[in-house]
């Protein structure tokens, strides 16, 4: 049976051509001789090894066939196209090892853009040189005066003709673009250009783009030089250049597993095969400790971490994998995608059993308690009590009771709920603090408010007051679920798992920590944590050191962001601006570098002066886009809470738009959806409008309602952050509505 090789172009075929082609595909991988696939060479093609394939009457495919010493060829499907077209594309094709690096490229004989201005041979020696460089920068018939021509942004960086294509292995023309732009955009342009035609050059410009140097270039995608001269004519070598890690974004060899996938299902979805080499190491390579993945929206830090559950998997069958995360919702997500990536996985049934568990962090909570062996010993060591009912969650309302009837002696500065729970889930419980000497001594790192001994003891009062009506109610709540957890599990000496893995980290807080510590014995592969400090919308920041969680030295940043255009990705930063976040190892988390390998429309930005007005936007916009054909359930309005989103259900159906009110559980296709932002974290969409963005909705006065000073700031942190989190789920279209005065948090731009 050959071996099929998919290129990204075999994904954008629609309807009965996509069935035919695929079709197509099934019968080559019996055998290329079967009657009626005409597999044929073309006369006068720059790689003999080119082929076409007859799809049906109308349309062809284009392949190469690379025999190779083994026994069974590789095809290399290039795509399908119209009879006359694919013979004009197959004639011109080539697959060819990149002479550098041994990369493999599929490359057009005639470049299919008009050559860069500057396409004459160049001396790399020469081309690095200033009076060289300076020549170029002209082109022909732009009217700029030496005194008002800008710099080339590359010459200013440093980075010259020969450290793109004699280092990185750049193809000559589009290098010579690259280091004559003269504008980030200009360069950004090339990155596009060349991401057309060959995938890792684009990715390559794309970086150097955003301010990567050559060397980091160099490393992110692997392109240590081909230790021999490879020789594209050689089919061996072809074979062998496939295995490149930068090939391998825009190659992949089916295993007969995805193969077969792939043509049940007619497509193969792009981050299941296609990985960023960056991201295919951080996904397979085994480490020491405990890893941390950060990464901006987008740039595929779940992709990773479910290409590592199943990475580790496969190494160790009997591996008892745990892959959680914050809310339930998501775990589902996971879940789906971990099956999407692999239906083979074995999913364990329960926490502890070998396989792949996939559930929210609370319901792993749950599960240890249910079954733990000493809960009256993790009673008394977290709670100091001998017993506490572990299946019942505490009602919300307790701690503005416990506030109530013993915070008369609270100072002004700690006397609101968020401040108490804040203190009871950062230092109390995971301090393990159980009597008022212990408070009285606890360091208390991060928290802003001081509170000398006096202050602590009526902190204490209302503590004692909030767990005696607990225990009374007998139940526990979401904080102290996990630390008993945790304790239980310590006190019984077991480690129910080999690896854990988590996404959204960002949003778990110090018990959960504690809990996801005792889980995992300390060891290689142990903790896999996929998190961006700046989409924490829930929780505090927290600094996993405090939890035994040791990251030092493994930790990497993801920048190249796959979901958001370039425009809605520079709008949702903008967001983040003028704000400082740090991070799970206690830095200033940064946003610097985030790009984008996809270009788009700019944001819609519409205030209105009523609120039915802006109804009426949305529902114009969202009917418009219906009307352009959209999938609906690809559509989004978002909302920032629940009271908006009932408001915005109704003013679309009143408005003739039906859509989808989503909460909890699955979206559902057929009609567009409204959800609040906490409610689309970790989705995605084609076209997102945030409804409601005014100075009076957001920040949120609820969220942010009776907060001490240092609660607020944190508070309006985690409102810019959903804020964030909410713009980058459009991967088009992104709009924003509000009436009267627009919040704050949006970063300026134009109104339309
Ligand atoms: N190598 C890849 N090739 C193609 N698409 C990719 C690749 N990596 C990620 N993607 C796509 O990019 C999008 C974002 O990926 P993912 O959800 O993993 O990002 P994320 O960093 O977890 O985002 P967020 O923090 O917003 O949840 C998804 O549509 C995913 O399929």
């Amino acid at each position: 049976m050959p071996t099929i090789v998919m290129t990204p172009t075999m994904n954008k075929l629609d309807g009965t051509l996509k069935r035919k082609a695929w079709a197509f595909i099934e019968k080559l991988t019996t055998s290329d001789d079967t009657l009626g696939l005409h597999i044929e060479p073309i006369n006068n093609s720059v790689d003999s090894r080119v082929r076409t394939g007859r799809v049906d009457q109308q349309f062809r495919a284009v392949l190469f066939k690379i025999q190779g010493s083994g026994p069974e060829a590789y095809y290399v499907l290039h795509g399908v196209w119209n009879h006359d077209e694919a013979i004009e594309i197959a004639k011109k094709s080539r697959l060819s090892v990149n002479p550098v690096n041994g990369v493999l490229e599929l490359v057009q004989e005639e470049p299919v853009a008009p050559p860069a201005p500057r396409a004459e041979p160049v001396q790399p020696a020469l081309a690095a040189s200033v009076s060289d460089a300076e020549q170029s920068v002209v082109s022909p018939d732009a009217a700029i005066t030496p005194e008002t021509a800008a710099e080339p942004v590359l010459r200013a960086r440093g980075i010259s003709l020969a450290d793109l294509t004699d280092v990185l292995g750049i193809d000559r023309d589009l290098a010579a673009g690259a280091v004559e732009a003269t504008s980030d955009d200009a360069l950004s342009a090339v990155a596009d250009r060349a991401a057309d035609q060959v995938i890792w050059q684009g990715i390559a410009l794309l970086e150097i783009a955003a301010g990567s140097s050559v060397l980091e270039v160099q490393q992110s995608l692997e392109l240590e030089r081909a230790a021999v001269a490879l020789d594209s004519s050689d089919d061996d070598a072809v074979i062998a250049a496939l295995q490149r890690p930068a090939s391998r974004t825009g190659f992949s060899v089916l295993d007969d597993d995805e193969l077969r996938r792939a043509i049940e299902e007619k497509s193969f979805d792009a981050w299941r095969v296609f990985l960023h080499p960056e991201q295919r190491d951080y996904a397979e390579r085994r480490r020491l400790g405990p890893f941390r993945l950060s990464g901006g929206a987008g740039t595929g830090k779940t992709v990773v971490l479910i290409h590592r559950a199943r990475s580790l998997a496969r190494a160790n069958p009997d591996a008892r994998i745990l892959v959680t995360t914050y809310t339930r919702n998501l775990a589902d997500a996971l879940k789906a995608d971990l099956l999407r990536l692999d239906p083979s996985i074995v999913l364990a049934l329960k926490l502890g059993e070998p396989g792949v568990f996939v559930t929210g962090i609370d319901a792993v909570a749950a599960a240890v308690l249910r079954d733990a062996s000493d809960l009256s010993g993790a009673a008394r060591e977290v709670l100091g009590v001998d017993a506490a009912g572990v299946a019942k969650r505490t009602n919300k309302n307790e701690w503005t009771d416990a506030l109530e009837s013993a915070g008369q002696n609270l100072p002004t500065d700690a006397r609101s709920v968020p401040f108490l729970q804040a203190e009871y889930a950062l230092i109390v419980l995971p301090n393990r603090i159980t009597s008022r000497e212990e408070y009285w001594k606890a360091r208390r790192p991060g928290r802003g408010v001081k509170l000398d001994r006096a202050k602590r003891s009526a902190v204490w009062d209302v503590v004692e007051t909030y767990r005696r009506r607990s225990r009374l109610d007998g139940s526990i709540d979401f904080e102290e679920a996990p630390a008993l957890a945790a304790a239980a599990l310590e006190r019984s000496g077991q480690h129910l798992c080999d690896h854990v893995l988590v996404d959204e980290g960002q949003d778990l807080t110090p018990t959960r920590w504690q809990l996801l510590r005792a889980l995992v014995e300390s060891g290689p592969d142990d903790l896999f944590i996929a998190e961006d400090s700046q989409q924490r919308i829930y929780g505090r920041q927290v600094v996993l050191g405090r939890y035994g969680i040791g990251i030092v030295g493994r930790s990497r940043r993801l920048t190249l962001n796959y979901r958001t255009t370039a425009e809605n990705l520079a709008f949702a930063v903008g967001v983040l601006s003028g704000a400082s976040f740090t991070d799970v190892e206690n830095t200033e988390a940064v946003s610097a570098g985030y790009r984008s390998a996809r270009r788009g429309p700019e944001p819609l930005l519409i205030g209105t002066e009523t609120v039915s007005e802006e109804l009426q936007a949305a529902a114009d916009l969202v009917a418009g886009w219906l009307n352009d054909g959209l999938e609906p359930e690809t559509v989004a309005v978002l909302t920032r809470d629940q009271r908006q989103r009932h408001f915005v259900m109704e003013g679309l159906r009143e408005r003739g738009v039906q859509a989808r009110e989503v909460d909890a559980g699955e979206a559902g296709v057929g009609l567009p959806l409204v959800m609040t932002m906490h409610r689309a974290k970790g989705t995605e969409f084609s076209n997102v409008l945030l409804f409601g963005l005014g100075a009076r909705a957001m920040p949120s006065p609820v969220a942010t309602k009776g907060l001490t000073d240092s609660d607020l700031e944190d508070a309006l942190l985690r409102e810019r952050s959903l804020l964030y989190v909410a713009a980058t789920r459009a991967r088009d279209q992104l709009a924003c509505t509000w009436n009267g005065e627009r919040t704050r948090l949006l970063p300026e731009a134009a109104e339309h």
